[in-house]
């Protein structure tokens, strides 16, 4: 990876996991009502805020994508800018009632510019 605060871009769920340190406590910095804002911190230096969104039943792909849309389009200096996202379904298997399964999980992130004063 070269610039992470370019423009809106995929990130990788395995990147965003490895900048926020496993997404610890340690780099939590705060919660909002769709999810919890880890601080992400690239090993050139640069910051992020990656909002991990809670699995919400109903929200389909097609509102995500509207919601990135919207808020990639936003350029204004009063508004945070959104740098990039991820959106994957990690599949692991899992033992259940004797037999192993194959559970899917949708991970979804928005990355934003990371604010010194949250
Ligand atoms: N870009 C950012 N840079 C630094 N800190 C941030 C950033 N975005 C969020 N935070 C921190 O995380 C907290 C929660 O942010 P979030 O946007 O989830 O809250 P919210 O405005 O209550 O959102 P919502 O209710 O829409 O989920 C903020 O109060 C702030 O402390």
């Amino acid at each position: 990876m070269d610039n992470i605060s370019a423009a809106p871009r995929v990130l990788s769920f395995q990147l965003l996991n490895e900048i926020t340190n496993g997404f610890s406590k340690d780099m939590k910095i705060g919660a909002g009502s769709y999810g919890n804002v880890y601080k992400g911190e690239h090993k050139n230096g640069e910051m992020i805020a990656v909002k991990v969104l809670h699995s919400i039943p109903g929200l389909d792909n097609e509102q995500f994508a509207k919601e990135y849309q919207n808020l990639a389009s936003l350029q204004h200096e009063n508004i945070v800018q959104l740098v990039g996202y991820s959106h994957e379904t990690l599949g692991e298997f899992r033992h259940h009632e004797g037999r192993m399964i194959l559970v899917e999980t949708i991970k979804r992130a928005l990355c934003f510019e990371y604010m010194q004063n949250g």
